[in-house]
């Protein structure tokens, strides 16, 4: 048989000998285990292309140093080594390497009273470099959480206090009558608006952490936030989150303060910004606030 060999069109001279800042691939399919469990993922895969004589990468290389997220848990030193494979697979040709990988974050939140719990998924992102032996990680992750007016609610409780002088005028007063009052409608004539809300939280890990802090940075979040949008939900838990809405009471702006000041001591975050947007039901637009903390684009 006539033994051919395949031609190997990326070992070819670029005829246009110019470097190229980002070659890889996107969107590639993949597992990777959080916490011991499997989760569904896409991985975006890339080098620097620094040999602007060379036609172009060798993808396959990237693409099956990627088994090594099916192996084991991923943290900052499994990316570090992805990376270095990487870099060691494109030896001459390549200066930098970057992988992305993205997927939905489940996991299980307890209800704020019964003894009920129920799934979340948080989008998350992960970014890691390796350049120059510098190796950063950056995680992206969306909070979910509930928002209610402060101005709205001043607004509403000056409603109820004029129709409680409607409503008692010329009247002595009994506790069991304004008890009454306050449990009907009359006692809350009108309501506060509020909506779903978005924290997207984007975060610079520090460089020599062990582990990606992912859930003591969305507990961090969702303290300093106070209404968690919930899962498995009974009256008790619709009581309470209620009581956690009226407690919290937050225009974007307050929201984004809270953030800044939780995150700024949640450890293992070297820099952040963050973004907030409250989806009003107030009007057909959204109320956004960013904040950021050592951040330098
Ligand atoms: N560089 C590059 N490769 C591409 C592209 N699109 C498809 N490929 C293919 O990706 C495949 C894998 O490339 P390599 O990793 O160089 O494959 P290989 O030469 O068999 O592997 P090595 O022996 O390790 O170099 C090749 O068949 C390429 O043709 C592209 O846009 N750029």
């Amino acid at each position: 048989m006539n033994a051919l060999t395949l031609p190997d069109i990326a070992a070819q001279a670029s005829r246009q000998a110019l470097p190229l800042e980002w070659v890889g691939m996107c969107g590639i399919a993949l597992p990777v285990v959080i916490n011991n469990q499997p989760s569904a993922a896409k991985a975006d895969a890339g080098v620097s292309l620094d040999d602007g004589e060379a036609r172009g990468i060798h993808m396959s290389r990237l693409y099956l140093a990627l088994e090594m997220l099916e192996q084991e848990n991923l943290t900052p030193a499994l990316l570090r080594r992805i990376l270095q494979r990487f870099l060691d697979s494109h030896e001459g040709l390549a200066h930098s390497a970057y992988l992305r990988i993205q997927l939905d974050l489940l996991l299980k939140r307890p209800a704020l009273v019964s003894p009920l719990a129920g799934w979340k998924s948080y989008p998350l992102s992960i970014e890691a470099r390796l350049k120059n032996a510098m190796f950063h990680v950056e995680l992206k992750i969306d909070v979910p959480y509930s928002s209610t007016c402060p101005c709205s609610a001043a607004l509403a409780r000056q409603l109820i206090q004029q129709q409680f002088i409607e409503d008692f005028a010329n009247r002595p007063l009994q506790h069991a009558d304004v008890l009454a009052w306050l449990g009907s409608p009359q006692g809350i004539v009108a309501t506060p608006h509020s909506q779903r809300s978005n924290a997207a939280l984007h975060l610079r890990l520090d460089d020599f952490i062990d582990e990606l802090p992912l859930i003591a940075l969305i507990n961090d979040a969702e303290n300093a936030l106070g209404t968690a949008v919930q899962t498995a939900v009974k009256r008790a838990d619709e009581q309470a989150f209620a009581l956690a809405n009226g407690q919290n009471l937050m225009f974007c702006e307050d929201a984004a303060r809270r953030l800044n000041l939780a995150l700024r001591r949640s450890p293992g975050i070297n820099a952040f910004q963050l973004r907030v947007v409250h989806a009003e039901s107030l009007h057909a637009h959204d109320a956004v606030a960013e904040s950021r903390w050592n951040w330098e684009a």
